[in-house]
């Protein structure tokens, strides 16, 4: 019911010569066309990479809450759909901790992201120092609550577990609490946006996923797919994790 999703998030990497990564990863998504294969380079590069692949979903890492204005740096939904996105990654961590972006900005920025037709990708997450003082549960928890839209629907809305701690660090959490993180997860999104909704959203797991784990990450019952940093930059390191999703069905 829900279709695998494997998202890869260059981050701020790549360049026109790494475009020609997509090649590869697009031959893994025709072989394998029950898994949706995303990629989101850049910005700069979200035209480029759109015009190089249309088998690839190309997405964008960000996207500002205001349609337009005085936001210097900033872009649109409507810029990024121009450019060539259909979907955006939305609160990652990295920005939840460098640009010190709040529920409530998360929350702005998805609504930005749905309202112009595109797919949000909502990311959540626990420090090391909270996962360690036992509080990762209720954190997620009020990230959820506080980061999706109440009124969200299972075609634009993507959640992506992906605690910080795992994230570049080839460290993951034990199958026991990535399994009962999404379950959570889950029933929150039940509570907030009804039992069948929340059945057809698909809840990735992100933070040091590669080939030698991805099978055992995505067997877990309510992991629908994976959010790839490092190990979506090359088409050696990224289908082989597109090849495992699709072996399980
Ligand atoms: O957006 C992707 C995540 O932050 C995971 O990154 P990573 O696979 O390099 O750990």
């Amino acid at each position: 019911m829900r279709r695998t999703l494997i998202a890869g998030n260059w981050k701020m990497n790549g360049s026109r010569a790494a475009l020609a990564e997509l090649a590869g990863m697009a031959a893994a998504a025709a072989e394998h066309p029950g898994v949706d294969v995303v990629v989101c380079p850049p910005a700069t590069l979200i035209a480029a990479a759109r015009d190089a692949r249309s088998d690839v979903i190309i997405g964008a890492q960000d996207c500002h809450a205001a349609a337009a204005g005085p936001y210097t740096g900033c872009l649109s939904a409507a810029m990024l759909i121009e450019a060539g996105a259909t979907l955006s990654i939305v609160g990652h961590s990295e920005r939840r901790t460098g640009q010190h972006e709040t529920d409530a900005e998360v929350r702005a920025k998805a609504i930005a992201v749905m309202a112009a037709g595109m797919t949000a990708i909502v990311c959540v997450g626990e420090t090391e120092a909270q996962r360690d003082a036992g509080d990762a549960m209720p954190v997620v928890a009020a990230q959820v609550a506080g980061s999706v839209p109440d009124d969200a629907t299972a075609d634009r809305l993507v959640v992506a577990y992906e605690p910080l701690w795992a994230i570049g660090t080839g460290r993951v959490p034990s199958i026991a609490d990535v399994t009962e993180m999404h379950a959570m997860i889950r029933t929150r999104l039940s509570a907030k946006l009804g039992a069948e909704t929340a059945a057809a959203v698909r809840i990735l797991y992100g933070g040091s996923m590669n080939a030698g784990n991805a099978a055992a990450l995505l067997a877990v019952a309510d992991v629908d797919g994976g959010l790839v940093g490092g190990a979506s930059l090359t088409a050696d390191a990224f289908v082989p994790i597109i090849r495992a999703a699709a072996a399980l069905g």
